[in-house]
């Protein structure tokens, strides 16, 4: 990687990180008497993969949350695309092009794999109810064009043979993809992703990078990422934050951080799932 300047910097592997997309300012937040972060500040860049990582009850999640808007931070401010945001629900975040997917899997079992994806292009109708009714064809148009995205995010991650099977009855590995695709077809600019390999097994771990490889590549998705698969980690992300009790520890790219003696004492020296 070389310097980082303002507009961006150029990757290890020739890939080109732009200017800063979002920036977390001093973020504090508590839940009654517990912190679970402390005074944090980190931006993740146009184009990049961007990691948080570090042990159990770090606050990872409860980042993630922040910058989906589950959490409204008590202090510090959150920056995306040069402006404040003001303090905003989830839909609102998701509807500025800020798309999740979730530690625990959160789909819709009893429903098919394409009626579950299509639920990720919900931010996109603008057509109502009443509306439907009363402009069949300009609903029929979104749908239409709902559709289209949503069949190229199935084939983009090879899930096509099981466009109609009930998510209940999916294995493990192909549900975290069915979730990932329901994000995609938001077409998000920036996609959290919490924990997208836990509990696989190592084929389903390399298929899943693969395809997080090539959502950035493909789409030029932005992508900020938790994981605890410290060789998924270091091999995917261009640079990763390290928690630790709510606090930064460490930030940089993958060597700078597992050069990193603080984090090596906290995290990496350490076992950990
Ligand atoms: N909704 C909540 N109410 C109260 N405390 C919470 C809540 N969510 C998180 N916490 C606390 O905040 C701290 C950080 O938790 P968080 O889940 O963000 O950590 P994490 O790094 O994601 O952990 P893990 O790797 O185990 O998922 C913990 O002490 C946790 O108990």
């Amino acid at each position: 990687m070389n310097q980082i300047s303002d507009e961006g910097y150029i990757t290890a592997d020739g890939r080109k990180i732009g200017a800063v997309m979002m920036e977390m300012k001093n973020i504090t937040l508590r839940f009654g008497g517990v912190k679970a972060i402390t005074d944090i500040s980190f931006d993740i860049r146009q184009g990049e993969i961007r990691a948080i990582i570090g042990p159990n009850g770090a606050g990872k999640s409860s980042m993630l949350n922040v910058i989906s808007g589950f959490y409204i931070p008590q202090e510090g401010e959150v920056w995306f695309h040069g402006k404040k945001r003001a303090p905003m629900r989830p839909f609102q975040v998701a509807q500025q092009g800020i798309a999740r997917t979730f530690q625990n899997i959160a789909l819709f079992e009893g429903m098919s794999v394409l009626d579950n994806v299509m639920t990720g292009r919900l931010t996109h109708m603008k057509s109502g109810m009443l509306s439907q009714a009363i402009w069949k064809g300009k609903a029929e148009r979104e749908e239409v064009a709902n559709r289209e995205v949503v069949e190229k995010v199935i084939d983009f991650l090879e899930i096509q043979a099981i466009r109609k099977t009930p998510v209940a009855r999916l294995p493990y590995g192909l549900k975290k993809r069915v979730e990932l695709a329901r994000a995609l077809a938001a077409e998000p600019k920036l996609l959290l992703l919490d924990e997208p390999m836990a509990g696989m097994n190592v084929e389903e771990k390399e298929d899943m990078s693969r395809f997080i490889l090539d959502v950035n590549d493909e789409f030029g998705t932005t992508i900020a990422l938790i994981e605890h698969d410290m060789g998924v980690v270091m091999d995917l992300s261009d640079r990763v934050v390290v928690m630790d009790y709510g606090k930064k520890i460490g930030d940089g790219t993958p060597d700078e951080v597992r050069n990193n003696q603080n984090v090596i004492d906290a995290y990496l020296g350490v076992a950990h799932d």
